[in-house]
């Protein structure tokens, strides 16, 4: 389990993260659901210990995280990292070199099931293959946990369908997703958890099939009670 408890962050003057705490389980996804700059590529990146916070702890599976926690939790961002001139193999080998927990044979099944060409330079992808390519270098590392930023903003909807596809797939597993997005419609069948979020805090963050089966809603019914309150 991922364990973010009163985080306070601020990036010089302005609080972004104002005492957060929630829970992402293993085995779940767990999806940060909130309009644009209201902190939720700040939680990631402190999670990942990518950027410091000024008070609260963050513990992955009861312990700190630290630089060498990396080989159990990735952080895949919503802007591909490889360079442009690299064709999809070279990234493959580039992961390989770099991880050890770089499954290769898994990169393989992902290439297939996207049915990507390995000799494609990364410049020269769509927008949506990009995604693709993005996620699947972060799916083919074997870590408990994923961070996935905004994996289905601004690409098509077959891309998205093939997307949210994997999510559902075995190659989820038992591992703990996090994810953020600030359009819930197209995911919302496929997150376990909601939490809600405005202005650096968290107004909410509920079981999807709790809320489901106990009072009949919808994430989308619990958002437009929380955010027109
Ligand atoms: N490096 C930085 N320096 C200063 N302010 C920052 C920095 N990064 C983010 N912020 C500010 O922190 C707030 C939260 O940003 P963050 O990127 O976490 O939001 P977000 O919910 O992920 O939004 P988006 O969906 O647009 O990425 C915003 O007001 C943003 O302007």
């Amino acid at each position: 389990m991922i364990e973010v408890k009163n985080v306070n962050k601020k990036y010089g003057r302005k609080q972004v993260l104002k005492d957060i705490s929630f829970t992402a389980e293993k085995g779940e996804i767990t999806c940060l659901i909130g309009i644009n700059g209201v902190g939720k590529t700040t939680i990631m990146k402190a999670i990942m210990a990518l950027t410091p916070i000024n008070s609260g702890e963050i513990l992955m599976d009861g312990e700190k995280i630290t630089k060498e926690s990396f080989e159990k939790i990735t952080f895949i961002p919503d802007t591909i990292t490889m360079l442009p001139q690299m064709k999809i193999n070279e990234a493959f080998a580039f992961m390989a070199d770099f991880y050890k927990s770089w499954n290769p044979q898994r990169a393989e099944e992902l290439l297939q099931f996207f049915k990507l060409d390995p000799n494609e330079r990364i410049a020269n992808l769509s927008k949506g293959n990009t995604a693709k390519v993005n996620m699947l270098l972060g799916l083919s590392l074997d870590v408990d946990y994923l961070l996935m930023d905004e994996p289905f903003s601004g690409i098509d909807i077959f891309s998205r369908e093939q997307i949210a596809e994997v999510f559902t797939s075995h190659l989820i597993e038992e591992r703990g997703v996090i994810i953020t997005t600030h359009e819930i419609s197209d995911i919302e069948h496929l997150i376990d958890k909601a939490v809600l979020m405005d202005d650096g805090a968290i107004l909410r963050e509920f079981s999807v099939e709790e809320v489901r089966e106990n009072e009949g809603k919808s994430v989308v019914d619990v958002m437009r009670e929380v955010y027109r309150a």
